[in-house]
């Protein structure tokens, strides 16, 4: 069976793939101080709990902190005897090669996002994921990603806020009922709220007019739920849509044989 493993910069995902389906997925926070017996602990006690076999074979990881790969491929070799493939690693094929300036190596995470995206969509699309970045990833007709844009994530901007101003307490995202607020917490709730909304539409709109062709708009990551339920901003939303791309991704190079190669 197939590990997809999307580590981001707060949160990272186990998956487990059995060629149909996942199993199971599982969400740890990232930290470059984990070591490969600690994830297997933590992992073996959850498979078990889930009643998932410990069977797994291959291996293909995301990762956004470099730091990380190094434990996440002993934890590979010492437990599940297997080499990761490591998106945007030379040894790791991509569908389509994306389309940015000389020596640019885009996150792994938008560059599974793409092939995602382009498997279920066949391209001309925007994957806006809502990580500890908020990122619009646009992908080509062709399934090439060409760029996009990054902005602050959610979470990160209601932090800084209160680490800045030092009358402003800590708060939760949600959605207020009013955009004026007449306390404090609704006041920064309106603000990041209302002003994602903002910048989801005149991003959205912008990268529409600059490509020049009809495009879909696609929400992932955990926040896109509470804002796509507040507007019409996106065609469609789908949480697992940057590990659908790794399952892509690992297809990919299993048929381009790259695998059994180094086997
Ligand atoms: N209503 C909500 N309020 C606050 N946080 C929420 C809410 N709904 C979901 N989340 C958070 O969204 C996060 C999941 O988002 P996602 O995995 O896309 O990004 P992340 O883990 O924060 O970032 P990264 O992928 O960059 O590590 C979870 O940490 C979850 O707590
Ligand atoms: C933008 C983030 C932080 C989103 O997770 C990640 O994709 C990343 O670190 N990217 C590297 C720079 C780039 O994508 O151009
Ligand atoms: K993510």
């Amino acid at each position: 069976m197939l590990l997809t493993i999307d580590c981001g910069n707060t949160n990272t995902v186990f998956a487990v793939w059995d060629g149909t389906q996942f199993l199971a997925t599982w969400r740890t926070s990232t930290e470059t101080t984990r070591t490969a017996d600690q994830y297997f602990v933590w992992l073996s006690t959850l498979m078990n709990i889930k009643g998932v076999k410990l069977d797994i074979t291959d291996v293909i990881i995301s990762s956004t902190v470099p730091r990380v790969v190094f434990n996440l491929r002993v934890l590979c070799d010492r437990y599940f005897g297997c080499r990761p493939l490591v998106v945007g690693k030379p040894d790791c094929l991509l569908p389509v090669p994306p389309r940015v300036d000389e020596g640019v190596r885009p996150g792994p995470d938008r560059l599974a996002n793409a092939a995602g995206a382009f498997d279920r969509h066949g391209g001309d699309v925007v994957v806006v994921d809502f990580g500890t970045a908020t990122n619009f990833d646009v992908v080509a007709h062709d399934g090439a990603y060409v760029g996009g844009v990054i902005s602050p994530g959610v979470n990160l901007s209601l932090e800084a806020l209160h680490q800045g101003a030092a009358a402003l307490p800590h708060v939760d995202i949600s959605r207020p009922e009013k955009v004026i607020g007449t306390d404090t917490v609704a006041c920064i709730q309106s603000g990041v709220f209302w002003g994602y909304i903002g910048l989801i539409e005149g991003i959205t709109a912008r990268i529409r007019a600059e490509y020049g062709r009809p495009m879909k708009i696609i929400g992932t990551g955990g926040l896109a739920p509470l804002f796509a339920q507040a507007e019409s901003l996106f065609d469609t939303v789908e949480d697992d849509l940057t590990l659908h791309g790794l399952c892509v991704i690992y297809d990919y190079n299993k048929a381009n044989s790259s695998i059994q190669e180094r086997a």
